[in-house]
This record gives C-alpha cells, structure tokens and sequence, in this order.
C-alpha cells in the first residue's frame, strides 16, 4: 500500500487514520479533570485503615474548622438524606459512606469539600474515626466455614458470607459422559484478582444549579445513559433534570462502568454548598478500591476418549465479589456469561456450577476487557485442554483441531444454551499455525530440550459471546440492553450520528462515521459523531462488553439505511420517477437503466430541504431514529500461538513470539481493529506474568501502586504478529462482530499454556497465574509451582 492510500479516506469500511486522534496527539483532548467551573470546590475521600471493623465513633469538628473547608460528610449525614447506600449493578446495595462497619481497606468513610484539592486531603487527617477491629476475611475459601464472620450483617437475617448458587447445563448427562469417559483430567486452578487499571483514574465534577433545579456531571462513564437513570431513581430528579457528560475518557477496561462513592459524594457535596464539586481519586484509590476483575477460584475437569475425543466437562467455580455484591452483569445472569465455557469444541454434556461469597475485599467483579465473565470461562477450558493434551501425550494442536467445531454446524447451539453465530474454526487455527510454522517450532523445541533449554510453544483458540442484549434476555438493573441511534443530514449534505455509547479510546468517533459512510457515501471526514453527553443522545446501555459495535453499530447502519430509503422518495420526487425504478450506488440514487439520471446523496439532502413538492406522507429533512434491540450475541473468535524462552536460572520469561488470527467479521476499520488486538495482547501478557491483586492475611491490599502492580511495556511485548479470517455474523447488519475484548480473553491462556509447555521437561502439569520470575523459578528447582503473591 502506497503513502496516499493509506491516508485515503475511505467511503465507508476501510483503513483510516482516527479522526480523534487530531485532539489526543496535541494534548487537546478534555478528559474530567480538565473541566474546571467557576468557583468550584474539590473533594477528598477519608478511607478505611482497616479490612473489618466496626465504627464506633467520627469526630469531624475539627476538619470542619479548617480554614479552607467548606463542607464534611459521613454516612450518618448520608443517612438523614437516605443517601448512605446505593443499589449496585447485581442488585445488591453497597455503602456510600460507611456507616455501621467498614468492610474493605480503602473503604469510604467520609468526605471532606474544600476550596482546593490540597486542603481537603488535609482536612481529611483531621478526621477522628474510632474503629473497633473485627477479624476479615480474606480468603474466598474461607468465606464459608461456619466460624467465619459474616461481612454483611447490615442485610437483614444474614448469617454467612454466601451471596448466590448458580449452575448451567446438564448434570445428570454430564455425570453420565465422565462414566463412561476413558480419562478425566481434573485441575484447580485460578484466576487471580486483576485490576482494569485505565490511565485515567474515575472522578466526576458534579454541578447542581440551585435555581434551574438541573444537575450536571462530569465522569468518567462508560455508560452515561445508565447512570442518569440511576441517579434519577436514586435522587428522584428527572431524568431531564440530570445531565451525564462523559467527556474524552483515558481508557475504561470495565472500570468506569458502575457508579462509585465518589461521584455520588461529589453530587451531594455540590447540594450542600452550591457550588460545583471536583472529586479525582488517585492512582492507589484506584488500585485499591475503585473496582476490580475476576477472582475465580474453579475447578475443572475433562472427560475424553484415549483417542483424543472430548466428551465432557464438568466446572466448580468459587467466586470471590468483595463486599459488595456489585459486579456488573446482565440481572439474569450472575455469573456474567461463564456459561460460554464449552469454548470452540463438539461435545456431548456439560456442566457448571458457580457459587458467589463475600469477603473483606473492594466490590466491583467488573467485567475487564471480559463480556461477563467469558475471560474466565475461555482460560479455564484452554488451561484443561493443554492439561488433557499432557495426559493423553498429545499434541495441543491436533487435540484442538480434532474437536473444534466445524462449519457446517453453526448456527450452533453450545450444551449450555448459546447459538453460536457463525465459524469457520479450522481454517482460523490451520491459518495461526501456518503462520507461526508450527512444525519448525516444535523441531526447534526437540532440539533445545535436548540441550536443557526451555522454549514453550503455547496455543489458545477461544470463541466470545458480546454485544448484549437481546432485551429479552438481558437487562442491567432493569434496564434492557439494546441502543438508540438518531442520524440528521443537513442541507449540504454534511451529517451527525447522535450515539448512546461512548468510547473510551476504542476511536467511535471514525468508526461509527464510517459505518455511516459505508451506507450513505457521505465521507467520513463530513459525518460527526456525538456521544457521551445524555442531552444531546438517545438512551442505550453504554460501552462494555465490546458491545458497541454489536449493538449501537447496527443501529447507526439501520438509521442510516432508513435515510437511504427516505432519500429514495425525495429522488424519485426529483427525477419524476416512480421509487420502484431507481436503484442505489455509493452515494446516489439513479433511475434503472439510464445510470445518467441519478441525484446524489447531497442534492437530494438540499432538496429535501428546499421547497421541492415532496410525495404524500413524506415530510421534509433527511433523517431518521431507530433502536435496535439485538437478535443475538455475536460470537467472535480466534486463534493465538505463542513462543516462550524461559531461564532456568532467573525464571524469567520472554515473550519470543505471538501470532494472533482474529476473525470479528467484517472489519470496519482494520487499522483499529488491529490496534485493539495489540492491546489486548499486551493486557493478556501482563496478567499471564505479572498482575495480581494481593492482600495480606489482615486484608491489607498490597498493590496500591504501579511499583506492585504491573502493567506490560512495550519492553515484555514482543512485535504482534497479527492474521485474520472473516466470516460475517449472519444477523447483524453489516456482519460485524465485536472484537475490543477478545486479545485479552483469548491471549492469558496461550502465554501461561507456553510457559508451562516450556516446564513439561520438569514435570510441570499447570502452573497459576502471574507466572513472576520467583514462581517460575521455583518450579524449575523442582517445587510446586504456586502463586508467590496471591492467598493459595
Ligand atoms: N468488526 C469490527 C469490530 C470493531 N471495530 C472497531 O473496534 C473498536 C472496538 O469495538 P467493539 O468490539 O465493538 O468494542 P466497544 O464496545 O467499542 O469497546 C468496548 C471494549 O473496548 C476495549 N478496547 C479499548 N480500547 C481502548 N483504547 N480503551 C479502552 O478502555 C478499551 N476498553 C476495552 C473494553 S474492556 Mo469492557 O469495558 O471491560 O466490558 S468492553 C471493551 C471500535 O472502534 C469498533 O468500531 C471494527 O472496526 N470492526
Ligand atoms: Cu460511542
């Protein structure tokens, strides 16, 4: 491709530069902390010292009397105004402000509005809290021994630490498949505590005018539709009286798709005092209370022929939510979408159960670069499927390939109720293997081992469920799962697509005006994309689960192919035709037969306008509005290969290699496709060898800083090697699927599938996540290998 082509605009799908980036490259993007209002004060969080105790006591005299102190809040004070608990995301309710106990270090105990951001973190060690100490519970394990102290004494009759049983599939038939099974390979393992850890930490500017009664907010959401419905029920405003910005966003990962104390402190600080109210947290408020990912503790087994047939699998999930149950998931579904755990392959049964508990951690269960929980469920089968492969002294590759689905069964219907969209499995990993040359891989493998080197070759081959709804099945707090999108061409022809979601650096603002391009031939460059600002969109769900795409991008198709047939009429006004007697070419409408007479998309847009006689029943303007409630999930998939060199003598391990096949159907933008992929991989190498949440056995959280927890560089990476197949999904509009999450489900289990694979020749079975240098080290003299950081 030449220089010019690829700075070409393309009318419509193409590669093309991101037109945001214009901003981000200048230092001219407007994230939250960029809004400054006049006269506004700043906001701080006091937070618990301690993973259990009880209150007994707050003095705030004296930061009240701080010179620059305009306002102190508790939760008793939340209390009076029936503010001190908000519903989370699965229904649960969580602290604002604590009132009666503290039930994770970092909790929110009080909030402190101060004329400048300095001053209220003063102020807040001022603050005299009396904490009578009460044992934690740290490990999820734990939660449910009948001695353990319940955490959630605030619910009322609550005698233990269980939050839910959930189970999917067919137990009986399962069981019936693992008697009959020649083996089972049965193994623990887990998925360590992770955090998303965006760049930009949550905050939120909360304005309310006292005189129009009109709250406005700045914040970092994903889904600033939701949270305005929120804030509505919970305050009782309007939703007319409350207005959601949320501006430019620093990355999202699920982080900033629930409502957090802060924001709500934020929104009653400004009530108080009557001035708008900043609150940004930093860095370590982030890490240690804003949220967190996965926390899977399961236990998998796999039934299979001795020829290498899977039959079954059989999973038990310890699920570990913090202490409030305030994971973000579709309302039916508890344990997000784990249920997709069959993964890529042809079996007869399967069965799940999964149980949630408390423990004295932060609450979230956030969905990072994860629809619900399918980043769990793809490690998992991944992990027993290289677990089977040593057992039976198979190749991974050929196990894969002799179970994958084949095309001809798709739509297929998984064991646990998915219709799997469409496929072509084999020809996607037959395509990573080529490209990564798998056989020369492992001849180069043999050799090394012969010289006691370790080199790992590691595969993952994953299939996603994203873009929720269906409405019908799915929900956020009763709220259904499908988007609205409004389209308006102006007279010249120039347009702007008013969206519900909101990227958070995923580049909507060049896709979605692409999507538009593609239907209408309007370029690009002349379609603005407005989002994230409640006033000025129509109501959807939001950004997460890679659902953007999915859902909102069929709408902005269907709206945009509603003004194509509008547009029709207003031609066949122009040419004096009858509409059954044109026909469409990017850009313009022309009479069948006679290519000359047509009237493009602008003219037709002026002549819409103008004061043309326009057929009965057909009003003025171009545009058009649609909401579009999803038939279905698409399934997107992929097929990853990564090579490892692991030193025997540090336990250090390099990244040598990572071919990446996707196939999220028809791409919109390759360009930012490809930029997603990359992301994800790198998300992927970070939690296979380095990230974890921990916690002492007090409940101190020992990761508050990017010194403890690790994100991958540029340096642990190596250059992506990237594939893609495509096949279309079958019942979205433009055959697109989703794809922002799928590097980071798909890619943890090859690298942990790699580096144990380079440890086979030490008898290494499985091995937990972060693989750190100690823990690989430790398995290659010859010790078990453990999580070195998490509670095992
Ligand atoms: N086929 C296709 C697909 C797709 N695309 C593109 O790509 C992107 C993405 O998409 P999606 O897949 O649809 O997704 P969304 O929804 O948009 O987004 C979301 C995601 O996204 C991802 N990625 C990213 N990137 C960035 N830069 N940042 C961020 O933050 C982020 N995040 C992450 C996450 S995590 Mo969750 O929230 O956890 O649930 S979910 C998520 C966009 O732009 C679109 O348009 C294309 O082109 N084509
Ligand atoms: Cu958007």
């Amino acid at each position: 491709m030449t220089a010019v082509e690829e700075h070409a605009t393309p009318m419509g799908h193409g590669r093309m530069h991101r037109k945001e980036d214009a901003r981000f490259i200048r230092g001219r993007g407007t994230y939250v902390d960029d809004v400054v209002l006049p006269g506004m004060l700043h906001g701080a969080v006091l937070r618990s010292p301690h993973a259990h105790a009880r209150i007994t006591g707050i003095d705030v005299s004296a930061a009240k009397a701080h010179p620059k102190v305009r306002a102190v809040i508790t939760g008793q004070d939340l209390a009076g105004l029936d503010l001190a608990w908000m519903p989370t995301l699965s229904g649960d309710v969580q602290a604002v402000l604590a009132t009666d106990k503290v039930r994770f270090q970092g909790q929110e105990v009080a909030f402190v509005v101060a004329e400048d951001r300095y001053s209220a973190r003063d102020a807040l060690e001022l603050i005299d809290v009396d904490y009578e100490p009460l044992p934690p519970v740290v490990d999820a394990r734990r939660a449910l021994e009948p001695d353990a102290p319940v955490i959630r004494d605030d619910l009322e009759g609550r005698t233990d630490n269980h939050i839910f049983d959930w189970d999917t599939g067919d137990k009986a038939a399962t069981d019936d498949v693992f008697a009959r099974a020649d083996v089972v390979s049965t193994q623990d393992m887990l998925y360590p505590r992770v955090h998303p850890a965006p760049l930009e930490t949550c905050g939120a500017v909360a304005d309310m005018d006292k005189v129009t009664g009109k709250l406005t907010v700045w914040t970092t959401t994903q889904a600033p539709h939701a949270h305005r419905t929120l804030y509505a029920l919970v305050a009782g405003l309007p939703e007319h009286k409350i207005r959601i910005i949320s501006p430019d966003i620093g990355g999202g990962f699920g982080n900033k798709v629930g409502i957090y104390s802060g924001y709500v402190c934020a929104v009653v600080g400004s009530t108080l005092t009557g001035k708008p109210v900043k609150w940004m947290e930093d860095r370590s408020e982030n890490l240690m209370s804003t949220s967190f990912a996965r926390d899977y503790h399961m236990r998998g087994e796999i039934a299979a022929t001795s020829g290498g047939k899977i039959l079954g699998l059989r999973v038990t999930v310890l699920a570990d939510h913090g202490a409030f149950n305030g994971t973000a998931q579709p309302t039916k579904f508890p344990a997000g979408f784990f249920g997709v755990f069959t993964g890529s392959y042809d079996i007869e049964a399967a069965y799940c159960s999964v149980t949630g508990v408390y423990t004295n951690k932060a609450p979230g269960g956030v969905a990072y670069a994860c629809s619900f929980r399918i980043t769990e469920a793809v490690y998992l089968v991944e992990r027993l499927v290289d677990v089977l492969a040593y057992d039976l002294g198979m190749d991974p590759a050929e196990l894969r390939m002799r179970n994958l689905l084949l095309p001809e069964q798709f739509p297929y219907r998984s064991k646990t109720g998915w219709e799997y969209d469409s496929g072509d499995y084999p020809a996607t990993l037959r395509t990573a293997l080529e490209m990564a040359h798998y056989d020369e891989l492992r001849a180069e493998q043999a050799a090394k081992r012969e010289r006691g080197e370790l080199m790992g070759i590691g595969l993952a081959f994953f299939t996603e469920a994203v873009g929720a709804g269906p409405r019908k099945h799915m929900d956020i707090l009763g709220l259904g799962m499908a988007d609205g999108a409004e389209l308006r061409v102006h007279p010249t022809g120039k347009a702007v697509l008013r969206l519900s979601c909101q990227s958070q650096g995923q580049g909507h603002e060049t896709t979605f005006a692409q999507i538009v391009a593609e239907e209408l031939g309007i370029s690009p460059e002349d379609i603005d994309v407005v989002h994230g600002d409640t006033d000025q969109t129509p109501f959807g769900l939001g950004t997460y689960g890679s659902r953007s795409t999915p859902v909102s991008g069929a709408a902005a198709a269907v709206v945009a192919r509603r003004v194509r047939e509008r547009a029709k009429i207003v031609a066949s006004a122009m040419l004096e035709v009858s509409p059954h007697d044109l026909e469409w070419e990017k850009g313009r409408w022309f009479v069948r037969g006679d290519r000359e007479a047509g009237r493009t998309i602008q003219e037709i847009a002026l002549a819409a306008h103008g004061d043309l006689e326009l057929p009965e029943g057909i009003e003025g303007h171009l545009d058009a509005t649609c909401v579009y409630n999803p038939p279905n999930l698409t399934y997107p998939f992929g097929a990853y290969v990564c090579v490892v060199d692991v030193d025997a003598d540090t336990g250090q391990v390099k990244v040598r290699r990572f071919v990446a096949v996707d196939d999220c159907g028809v791409r919109i933008n390759p360009m930012i496709v490809e930029g997603q992929v990359h992301g994800g991989l790198a998300d992927g190498v970070g939690m296979a060898l380095m990230q974890v949440m921990p916690f002492d056995e007090d409940g101190n959280h020992l990761g508050g800083s990017f010194m403890d927890y690790l994100l991958p560089t540029s340096m642990e990476c190596p250059s992506w090697e990237l594939g893609q197949t495509v096949t279309p999904s079958p019942h979205h509009p433009i055959g697109a699927k989703g794809v922002g999450e799928s590097a980071t489900v798909g890619s943890p289990a090859a690298v942990v599938n790699a580096v144990v694979d380079a440890l086979r020749p030490l008898g290494v079975r499985h091995a937990d996540m972060p693989l750190t240098p100690a823990a690989v080290w430790r398995a290659a003299q010859g010790s078990p290998i453990r999580t070195d950081l998490a509670i095992t």
